[in-house]
């Protein structure tokens, strides 16, 4: 991952930041609550006057407080979220209570300790307290945090830019009628699927014909992308083109073909600070190398501090054949914490791949494994 470009920082809205991980610790600036506030509606008044009765002086809701002090014998109208007026120790719940007029009686129980229904100033978080570590995915309750924590603005890396090229010859655009030389060009928009988040700003070019001049084009028409994903052309055909148009553009390549299937011929290149990724033409290919790859540079680049995929254990529903010379990523069926091989692996193949919610990881020469033996799993 140390290919991974680095984003700059920047201030965004926090409501904006659902999936960005935050690029700087984040720390309280503010206590909450601020002061004690009843965490029911009720009565306040002082544990020392029970069993009553109560006179009720006035009120303290939510937003609007009790100006005054509750003295001896004396109660105040309260409600979920209010503050505790001075004076008071204790909230008494309504359905304890019974009031005619400003008359307040007692006719339940009285809570134990007295300051059960009070939330203590403080009780979630004090002001400069740590709150979040830097490279944390900021979800729904993060951002509730950070802005309850009196953070409108998060410190995030910018928007990374992707841009996804299909090529071949053989593509054609959605919805063309077709020859039996072609199919529909689909890998762009898997890959864009894949990638798709708020963090991300995607575009997407192609099908792009198998011509070194066209490819470059595109390449050259992304030159602003942080990361370009392309794919199909990585292998060793004669119309396998990325590799030379890359050589033509200046890019240096940092590596190319992994020891996996499918994903034999990934390829990762660098053209300044932008990194170009040439993933396999074979749909299940570009997926699987997509999710091992492409997510975690996007995820490095953004910032994350998870930014590889972890797998988990998962039992075989039944026994898997041994393995070849090739790590293997088999689509499979994760249920409750058994996992069912799809009996169609190859890479062409999409209809495993859409059925699959998971990944079984099978080593190189992996002997074969009985049913009920744990393996890896990448939960899709
Ligand atoms: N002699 C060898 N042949 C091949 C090798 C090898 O080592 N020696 N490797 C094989 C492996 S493994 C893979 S994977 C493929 C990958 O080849 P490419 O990345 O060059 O992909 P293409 O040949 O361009 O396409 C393969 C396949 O995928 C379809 N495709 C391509 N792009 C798209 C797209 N955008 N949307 C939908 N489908 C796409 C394409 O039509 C082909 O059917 O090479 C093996 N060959
Ligand atoms: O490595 Mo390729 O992806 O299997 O057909």
């Amino acid at each position: 991952m140390a290919i991974a470009p680095v984003l700059p920082i920047e201030h965004r809205a926090t409501a904006d930041c659902l999936g960005f991980p935050l690029a700087e610790p984040l720390t309280a600036l503010r206590t909450q609550p601020a002061a004690d506030v009843s965490a029911m509606d009720g009565y306040a008044l002082r544990a020392a006057d029970l069993p009553g009765p109560w006179r009720v002086i006035g009120e303290s809701a939510a937003g609007r407080p009790f100006a005054g002090v509750v003295g001896p014998g004396e109660a105040a109208r309260i409600s979920t979220g209010a503050l505790v007026p001075a004076g008071a120790d204790m909230v008494l719940i309504q359905e304890d209570a019974a009031r005619e007029g400003d008359r307040l009686t007692l006719t339940g129980t009285p809570p134990e300790p007295p300051h059960r229904h009070i939330r203590p100033a403080g009780m979630d978080f004090r002001r400069g307290d740590m709150l979040m570590a830097p490279g944390t995915r900021i979800g729904p309750a993060q951002i509730a945090l950070a802005l309850t924590a009196g953070h409108a603005h998060l410190p995030v890396r910018r928007q990374l830019h992707l841009a996804v090229i299909d090529g071949g010859d053989e593509l054609a655009a959605p919805g063309a009628n077709l020859a039996d030389h072609q199919l529909p060009a689909s890998n762009s928009a898997m890959l864009a699927a894949l990638a798709a988040q708020p963090a991300v700003r995607i575009t997407r070019t192609g099908p792009v014909p198998d011509r070194l001049e066209a490819l470059q084009a595109a390449f050259d028409a992304a030159r602003d992308a942080d990361v370009i994903v392309t794919s199909g052309g990585a292998s060793v055909g004669d119309h396998d083109l990325v590799r030379p148009a890359l050589a033509e553009l200046g890019a240096e390549l940092a590596f190319w073909r992994v020891a996996i299937k499918p994903g034999k011929p990934l390829l990762v290149a660098r053209r300044g600070a932008q990194v170009i990724l040439g993933l396999p033409g074979n749909p299940a290919a570009a997926f699987v190398t997509g999710f091992l790859f492409l997510l975690p540079l996007i995820r490095a680049a953004l910032g994350a501090a998870d930014a590889m995929p972890r797998p988990i254990p998962a039992a075989l529903s039944e026994s898997m054949p041994a393995g070849g010379s090739r790590m293997e990523f088999l689509r499979a069926v994760w249920d409750a914490g058994t996992v069912s091989l799809d009996g169609l692996q190859d890479s062409g193949a999409l209809s495993s791949l859409a059925r699959a919610n998971a990944l079984v990881v099978r080593p190189a020469h992996a002997p074969e494994a009985p049913a009920g033996q744990f393996v890896p799993v990448y939960l899709l």
